[in-house]
C-alpha cells in the first residue's frame, strides 16, 4: 500500500503523513528533506543552489545521515531546496531513493507514505491513494510562522508569507515535476480544518482504499 501526499509549503502534508503512518503502520518519508539536504550541502560547500553542476554533485553525494541536520527546517534550506529542486539532474539523482523506499518499505510495515510535491505525479504515479493537501497561503504562513516561533526562531509573518509565495511559485512554474495535483488525487483543503479534523478526513480516504500488501 503506497500513499502519496503532495501540496504546497506548510499545507500540513508532514503532519498528516506522520499521523497516517502511525495509524496504518506505514513507513514514512519526508521527501522534502532530501531536497533540503542537497540545498544545504551546496550552501555548506559555498556553491550556488541554482548552479546545476554544484547541485547535481551534492545530490549524487547525498546520504541519509545528512537528513538529521536541524538546519534543514530553516527558511534558508527551504529556499535552497526549491532552487536545486528545479534542476533535472538533482531530481533524477533522488528518484531511485524515493521509489525504493516506497516499494521496499520495512517488511514489518503495511505500506509507505511519502510527502512532497511530485509523489503522485512522478515518483509513485501508481500509488494506491493520492492526497493533494492545500490551504490558503495566509493560513499556511501563519502555521509556518508559529512553527518557527515554537522553535525559538525569530520570524516576521510578512517575510514568511513572502518566502512561501516565492517558493510556491517556483515549485509550480518549474519545467521539472511541477507542483500540481495528480488527476486522480483527492483534494484536501485544510484552511478551516484543525489537525484532528484534517487527519480524520485523510484517514477515511485511506480506509476506503485500504489494501494491505
Ligand atoms: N490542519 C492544521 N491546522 C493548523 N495547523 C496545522 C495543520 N496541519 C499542520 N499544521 C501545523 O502547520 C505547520 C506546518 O505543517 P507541516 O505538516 O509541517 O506542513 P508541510 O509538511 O506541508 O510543510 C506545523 O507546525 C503543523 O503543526
Ligand atoms: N518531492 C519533493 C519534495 C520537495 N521538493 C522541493 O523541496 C522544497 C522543500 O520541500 P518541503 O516539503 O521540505 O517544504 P515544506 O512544504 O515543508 O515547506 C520544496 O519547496 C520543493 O521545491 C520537491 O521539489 N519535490
Amino acid at each position: 500500500m503506497i500513499v502519496a501526499i503532495d501540496g504546497p509549503a506548510a499545507s500540513g502534508k508532514g503532519t498528516l503523513a506522520r499521523r497516517l503512518a502511525a495509524h496504518f503502520n506505514f513507513a514514512y518519508l519526508d521527501t522534502g528533506l532530501l531536497y533540503r539536504a542537497v540545498g544545504q550541502a551546496v550552501l555548506d560547500a559555498g556553491g550556488d543552489p541554482a548552479n546545476a553542476d554544484d547541485a547535481e554533485a551534492a545530490a549524487r553525494a547525498m546520504n541519509p545521515e545528512a537528513l538529521d541536520d536541524d538546519r534543514l527546517r530553516s527558511d534558508a534550506a527551504g529556499n535552497a531546496a526549491s532552487q536545486v529542486a528545479a534542476i533535472e539532474g538533482v531530481r533524477d539523482a533522488l528518484l531511485d531513493f524515493q521509489r525504493v523506499f516506497a516499494r521496499l518499505h520495512p517488511h514489518e510495515r503495511d505500506g509507505a507514505v511519502l510527502d512532497g510535491r511530485d509523489i503522485g505525479t512522478v515518483v509513485c504515479p501508481d500509488a494506491h491513494v493520492k492526497l493533494f493537501v492545500t490551504a490558503d497561503v495566509e493560513e499556511r504562513a501563519r502555521r509556518r510562522a508559529a512553527e518557527f516561533a515554537a522553535r525559538g526562531a525569530a520570524v516576521e509573518f510578512d517575510q514568511v508569507l513572502t518566502d512561501l509565495k516565492v517558493r510556491d511559485a517556483r515549485d509550480a512554474a518549474r519545467a521539472q515535476a511541477p507542483l500540481k495535483p495528480a488527476a486522480d488525487a483527492h483534494l484536501l483543503d485544510t484552511t478551516d480544518l484543525d489537525i484532528e479534523a484534517a487527519f480524520e478526513q485523510a484517514r477515511d480516504i485511506v480506509d476506503a482504499a485500504w489494501s494491505p500488501d
